[in-house]
């Protein structure tokens, strides 16, 4: 067993969503999806602590959600900032004192399907590696178009990233306040690795299709579709 901390990001406004809220509150059949995704956790032996980043306009709804589905106890609540990277250096800075070695997943909040096989493999891999993220192989034919030219690339070579992302605690630390300190906004935290510690290997993990983030309304079909079929099983 590796134990790890996880901090989940739900401080965004899911305006691609449209839903007239935040999207972390969407029902989807018995819950909300941000339970879901937190209850992924806390049925994982090996997560010793939540931390969920909201959003202060959400503090009364979240912490209200958080009563009625008896979590409020199991979950850490810090405010987040305007960027997703903003909101994920704000987790870590509210983490308890841990060890360098420390365990620490970073976890889209509008990713209610991440499975604990995963989560195991991500921490296990962590501890190893440091630095380590879960993805799936691309499987469009990617073009690169530049100003006066298009070209196909490899797409055995390309991964779509996904979260978690899983990291020894002071090295995911040092490279957000790097990225905080230059100003370098990056769109996942394992790129925030790549940017200051290139000496770093990140590792992949390979996922499943299913762990989808939750965007646009049509990824509300999707997420329906794949209810009824673990339902079924
Ligand atoms: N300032 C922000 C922005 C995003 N997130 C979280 O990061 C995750 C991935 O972001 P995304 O899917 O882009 O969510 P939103 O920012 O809510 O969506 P949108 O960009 O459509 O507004 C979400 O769980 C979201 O709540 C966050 O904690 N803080
Ligand atoms: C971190 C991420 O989930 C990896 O796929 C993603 O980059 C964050 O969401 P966004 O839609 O790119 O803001």
């Amino acid at each position: 067993m590796v134990e790890y901390h996880v901090i989940v990001l739900a401080a965004g406004q899911g305006k691609r969503m449209n839903a007239g809220k935040n999207k972390q509150f969407i029902q989807l059949q018995d819950k909300p999806l941000i339970v879901h995704t937190l209850m992924n956790f806390i049925q994982d032996e090996w997560c010793q602590s939540i931390y969920m980043v909201i959003s202060q306009e959400d503090q009364l709804a979240m912490e209200g959600l958080l009563k009625e589905h008896f979590l409020f106890d199991h979950v850490h609540l810090v405010h987040g900032g305007k960027e997703r990277q903003e909101s994920g250096y704000r987790g870590i800075k509210a983490i308890q004192p841990v060890q360098p070695d420390a365990v620490v997943m970073i976890h889209d909040g509008a990713r209610p399907f991440v499975e604990k096989k995963h989560l195991h493999q991500l921490a296990v891999t962590a501890k190893e590696e440091k630095a380590v993220l879960l993805a799936v192989q691309v499987t469009d034919t990617i073009k690169r178009k530049t100003i006066d030219s298009v070209e196909t690339l490899d797409r055995s070579f390309l991964w779509a990233a996904q979260t978690p992302q899983a990291f020894h605690y002071s090295l995911i630390k040092k490279v957000h306040e790097m990225a905080n300190d230059q100003e370098f906004l990056g769109t996942d935290d394992a790129s925030l690795v790549e940017e200051f510690m290139p000496e770093q290997q990140v590792k992949i993990v390979e996922g499943s299709y299913q762990n989808v983030k939750l965007t646009t309304p049509e990824d509300l079909l999707r997420a329906e579709l794949i209810l009824n079929k673990k339902g079924e099983a």
